[in-house]
């Protein structure tokens, strides 16, 4: 059911939407990193098979907005991954720093994810692990260089120490996505008010047109 919010005349309204998909190959925290962002708390150990949607309401910016996070399994078919992509708004692309192939994965499910959405969207990258520093395996030039070309912030976090930037980074992607869908609705708005408007000048004005064409 949609969560809805008072409004300064008394109405309520229902909180915007945002659907956010975490992304990654199996065993990166993709499940820690959710859990620790809803509950503030980490374990150790998830059912790796399991998918999970969750919703969170949280105020962004002055304004409650309710976020849907599906917790993706890291192997997945492609399928189903599809299915996730065009459920999403916004992606969290999450690597760890200690696994090389965790980062290699993230340039083709963003190539994926452009192949079927065909459209800019919303995303952050994540490099998780920052904690097995002496495991390092990916740089953080690297991370950065990787989020200039996708286009995207970039975060480095250990989600079982808990830093900061894990609640940043689900603020950030659901901000991006609350404002794209703003301008689109604006946009909607405004060609629909034009379509108005040319009926009206139709039906008002018959000959415009005829007396335009007749008079050059
Ligand atoms: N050292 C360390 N371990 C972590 C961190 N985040 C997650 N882990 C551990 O990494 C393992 C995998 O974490 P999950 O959250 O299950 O990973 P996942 O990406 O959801 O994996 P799948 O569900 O298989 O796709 C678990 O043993 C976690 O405890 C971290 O920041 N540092």
């Amino acid at each position: 059911m949609p969560v809805s919010a008072m409004t300064s005349n008394g109405k309520t309204k229902p909180t915007p939407e945002v659907r956010l998909a975490v992304l990654g190959r199996a065993g990166v925290g993709k499940s820690a990193l959710v859990v620790r962002f809803l509950t503030r708390r980490f374990i150790w150990e998830y059912d790796p098979t399991l998918e999970c949607t969750y919703k969170h309401v949280a105020t962004l910016d002055d304004e409650m907005v309710t976020m849907e996070i599906l917790d993706t399994a890291g192997q997945i078919e492609t399928l189903q991954r599809e299915g996730h992509i065009r459920w999403a708004d916004g992606f969290i692309f999450v690597y760890a720093i200690n696994d090389r192939q965790s980062f290699e994965e993230i340039v083709k499910l963003k190539d994926h994810l452009d192949d079927v959405k065909k459209t800019n969207v919303q995303c952050v990258l994540v490099g998780n692990k920052v904690d097995l520093m002496r495991e390092r395996d990916v740089s953080t030039a690297e991370g950065m260089k990787l989020a200039t070309d996708m286009a995207c912030a970039f975060f480095e976090t250990s989600v079982c120490e808990g830093s900061e930037e894990i609640y940043e980074l689900f603020y950030e992607v659901a901000r991006e996505v609350k404002r794209r869908k703003l301008i689109e609705t604006k946009s909607r708005r405004r060609s629909s008010a034009a379509q108005v408007k040319q009926v009206f000048t139709k039906m008002f004005n018959p000959n415009k047109q005829t007396n335009r064409q007749s008079s050059m």
